[in-house]
């Protein structure tokens, strides 16, 4: 990043008022007669009947549009941890996509918990507050384990936006990237460095999509995950592989694809060039990509190459999976956020690039055609089609698979964000 660009990052977390996210009132409050409707003594009515019926706490509150970001700070994007308080800015970030892009409320939280215990303690006990738990940028293998008691205790959804957010924009861009190299999911070779929370959920998901768990080779920080290492958490043991391969540049030879979720400048050019025809490269760390776009495709012009960034095409990033996960998944009171939901919204956000994007697209990016191909693997973020196509997907799965408390909502396809409130 230049100076340029970080002075302007911290500017515009600044100025004009410090933070990037607050909260509204909804409600007129301005007379005596509002105030006493909205507080005492009106607001006693509503409290009656939330103690005497639970699920009236959707229609008298705003709990059923309201999701929790929670953050212990302990990976935060790829800068590692930095505690729950440098965590805020990603949370608040986190905030503002789920309000623009789904009309989602967003209570950011940071907690200070010295062990996963205490963090699962602290979301258990303030999630009834919440429409939906999304858990974010908690290090690897806690994060496994936090989820999957969450799951099990709360009545709301709960998702771990770093392995299953990424995993299913991953299988999205993915299917679209292989169709036009020409390849097979059953058939690739795929590399992932990283086996952290983003790694092991993809890995799991393309195993899911076809992908042949002996094709793919993991790598940590030690290098080539494989079954005779004796230093592995269960997680990395289910994806271990019998090989001699030990490093990236072993492991690199002939892979057709490259999936980075792990750290900056992994993957060198001349490691790019070993890659088998029509190579496929996700280099998808945050801030700093595990090699540059511009740098891959000098090594090869024919390779696909996506990152996680904004300011690169094919940008596979799980902003275009999450509001429209929790948008369908409120919609319908889904009890949990399953396999079903995660395949359709994968079909679904892939879907969309063989379509040509509204105007509003082109023009926030610059005006430049966009047409399914190696440039355009993968929708941008701030289309609007999202929200109706992914949000109905999930909501229609979750119906199907029988974790919604509600029909599918007659409401639905949702055309903007001026239709997410149906009246009662
Ligand atoms: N584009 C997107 O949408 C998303 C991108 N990401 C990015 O992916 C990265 C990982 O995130 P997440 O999975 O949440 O983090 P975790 O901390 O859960 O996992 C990080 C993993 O990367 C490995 N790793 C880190 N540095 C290296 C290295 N130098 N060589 C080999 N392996 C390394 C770690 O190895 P070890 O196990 O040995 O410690 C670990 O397995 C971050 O950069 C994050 O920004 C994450 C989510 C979404
Ligand atoms: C995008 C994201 O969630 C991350 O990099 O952690
Ligand atoms: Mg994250």
């Amino acid at each position: 990043m230049s100076e340029d660009f970080k002075k302007a990052a911290l500017d515009y977390h600044a100025k004009p008022r410090p933070g990037k996210i607050s909260v509204e009132v909804t409600k007129s409050a301005k007379t005596s007669r509002d105030l006493s409707l909205a507080y005492s003594p009106g607001v006693a009515e509503p409290v009656r009947e939330i103690a005497r019926e639970p699920e009236l706490a959707y229609r008298f509150t705003a709990k059923g549009n309201l999701v929790a970001v929670i953050s212990d700070g302990t990976a935060i994007l790829g800068l590692g941890n930095l505690g729950a308080l440098a965590s805020k800015p990603v949370m608040e970030g986190k905030g503002i996509l789920f309000k623009l892009f789904a009309g989602i409320d967003v209570f950011d939280i940071e907690v200070e918990a010295e062990d996963p215990q205490a963090f699962i303690d602290t979301v258990v006990r303030i999630h009834t507050t919440f429409g939906g738990i999304n858990l974010e940028d908690i290090r690897a293998p806690e994060c496994f384990e936090i989820e999957r008691v969450l799951k099990e205790i709360c009545d709301v959804p709960v998702f771990h936006d770093d392995q299953h957010g990424t995993a299913i924009v991953v299988g999205a861009g993915l299917l679209n990237a292989l169709e036009i190299q020409n390849k097979r999911i059953g058939d690739i070779k795929v590399v992932c460095v990283g086996a952290g929370a983003a790694g092991v959920a993809s890995v799991r998901l393309l195993i899911e999509m076809g992908a042949r768990k002996e094709n793919i080779l993991v790598l940590d920080r030690k290098g080539v995950i494989h079954n005779r290492r004796d230093d592995l958490n269960q997680y990395k043991a289910a994806l271990a592989n019998d090989t001699d391969k030990r490093t990236l540049d072993d492991a690199i030879e002939g892979a057709d694809v490259f999936i980075g979720v792990s750290g900056p400048d992994m993957l060198t050019p001349e490691m790019v060039k070993k890659m088998a025809d029509k190579p496929i490269i996700f280099a998808l760390a945050n801030p700093d990509p595990e090699i540059r776009p511009e740098v891959a495709k000098a090594a090869r012009a024919d390779a696909i190459i996506a990152t996680g960034r904004s300011d690169y095409p094919n940008q596979v990033n799980n902003v275009l999976c999450f509001p429209y996960m929790f948008r369908g998944a409120l919609d319908v009171r889904s009890t949990s956020i399953n396999e079903d939901m995660k395949l359709a919204a994968v079909h679904a956000i892939a879907e969309l690039v063989r379509e040509a994007p509204p105007q509003e697209v082109l023009e926030a990016y610059g005006g430049e055609p966009l047409s399914f191909g190696p440039e355009y693997i993968i929708p941008k973020p701030n289309d609007p089609r999202l929200l109706g196509r992914v949000s109905a997907a999930v909501a229609r799965a979750a119906v199907d698979s029988g974790v919604a408390r509600k029909g599918y909502p007659s409401h639905y396809p949702l055309k903007s964000l001026d239709d997410i409130f149906p009246e009662l």
